[in-house]
């Protein structure tokens, strides 16, 4: 099967992403996750005419001193404003009184007792000054929140003003990590000069929390095909994804491919036309699991990560239905502009990382192979530069690319 364009592997990773189902959390639990369900306005927004300022609710057209009348605070039942020259002193927060149309507050008053007068070069009072009327925010009974509204904290709180106690999002899948490589050891482990510490795992992990998957269990193989394949077969039976690194491109003990074979997962495409991250394998298992082979070098883990593990968790938790577009399961910047040249690779899409400036300008930090990682710490995330034709390769400073965050 020959690679795929990176928009193909999108859509095969689309096309077979499923539906991780849909679960009820209380609103506590909701936040990071998507959406499925619609939310209506449970009443009128405000639900009643809101008195916006401390101080006096009087009539326009009452002419001052005004006696006082009455107290009432926030959280109280509407009092009457009784006929005549009066007012009611009043809270923000609070029910306008029946009867009154304005407010005046405190700092345009003086008082003597229960007399209240306005303090001198004060203007005129205009009819519903300083009242949010009931509605004016939103009607009883329109749509507020569709399905795949992302749960951040203005979404919570409408949830909550309006009565949702418990919510109907997106169910987040159990995920198995898996390391192969024989030169790898633990991180608090001896490590011999002809080895190295396991860091994708953790780094792929890092990303899977920013994304709010926490059900991760991290684990280890050595390059041999029946280890292999006899963990691949627990790791399916325990998780919805599983994640491997290492072992997928071309040497005599990248055995990734063909154990995964014989645990019963489905090639859906091997190779990408993209760099880094080139070897990139995705497939489904025999009970839908889905699985990713990301390349071994810790750069290419993580662009391949960001790039489509991001895809797959939004797509599923959205399932068929309601979803429209892949991309990070998380608001944010999608879309950069580029503070200075960049080269595009021939045939190719290039994956460069980048801190983000300022108002959505992204400054390339390219790292010399994929295998040096240790700056990519100081980067915001990747940037997808699509092929250039040949002669064209430059793609000058200002230019707008597709954006993926770590
Ligand atoms: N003859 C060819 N050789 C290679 C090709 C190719 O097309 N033909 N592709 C290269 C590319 S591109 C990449 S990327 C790597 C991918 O290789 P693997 O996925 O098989 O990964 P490994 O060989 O197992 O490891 C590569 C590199 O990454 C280090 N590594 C692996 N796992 C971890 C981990 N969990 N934490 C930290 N570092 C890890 C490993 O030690 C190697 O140095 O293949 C090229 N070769
Ligand atoms: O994914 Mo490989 O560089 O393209 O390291």
């Amino acid at each position: 099967m020959a690679a795929l364009t990176v928009a193909q592997a999108e859509e095969c990773i689309l096309a077979h992403a499923g539906d991780f189902g849909t679960e009820c959390l209380p609103l506590g639990q909701a936040a990071g996750r998507l959406l499925r369900q619609e939310v209506r306005a449970e009443r009128d927004q405000p639900p009643y005419d809101r008195v916006m300022m401390d101080g006096i609710a009087c009539r326009a057209d009452a002419a001052f001193p005004l006696t006082c009348t009455g107290l009432q605070g926030a959280g109280q039942a509407p009092q009457s404003l009784p006929e005549g020259n009066t007012c009611i002193e009043i809270m923000t927060g609070a029910v306008l009184p029946h009867g009154a149309d304005c407010v005046v507050p405190v700092e345009r008053l003086k008082r003597e007792g229960d007399q209240i007068s306005l303090q001198p070069g004060s203007a005129p009072l205009e009819m519903g000054q300083f009242i949010h009327p009931r509605g004016a925010d939103c009607r009883q009974g329109v749509v507020l929140l569709r399905p795949e509204q992302y749960l951040g904290g203005p979404a919570l709180a409408v949830l909550a003003a309006n009565g949702v106690s418990q919510v109907q999002v997106g169910r987040l899948p159990s995920v198995g990590i898996i390391s192969t490589g024989d030169e790898l050891v633990a991180v608090d482990a001896p490590v011999e000069a002809w080895q190295i510490r396991r860091s994708n795992d953790i780094g792929v992990q890092g990303l899977l929390a920013g994304w709010g998957v926490h059900e991760v269990q991290r684990s280890w193989v050595r390059d041999a095909l029946a280890p292999l394949t006899a963990h691949l077969q627990a790791q399916l039976a325990a998780h919805d994804v599983l994640i491997l690194s290492g072992g997928v491109s071309m040497g005599v003990f990248d055995h990734v491919p063909q154990a995964l074979e014989q645990a019963g997962v489905k090639k859906v495409f091997h190779r990408v036309l993209q760099r880094p991250g080139g070897p990139v394998w995705f497939g489904i298992g025999p009970q839908g699991q889905r699985v990713f082979g990301l390349p071994g070098n810790p750069v290419s883990a993580m662009v391949c990560a960001a790039r489509y593990v991001s895809v797959l968790l939004r797509a599923g938790q959205l399932g068929e239905a309601i979803r429209t577009v892949g991309g990070p399961s998380a608001p944010g910047l999608s879309e950069l502009r580029l503070s200075a040249p960049v080269e595009r690779l021939q045939n190719r899409t290039r994956f460069l990382p980048v801190q983000i400036r300022g108002a959505g300008e992204g400054v390339p930090c390219p790292v010399p192979t994929s295998g040096d990682f240790m700056t990519l710490a100081q980067t915001d995330g990747i940037v997808e530069l699509p092929p250039g034709a040949e002669g064209n390769l430059q793609l000058p400073a200002g230019s707008p690319v597709r954006f993926y965050g770590w």
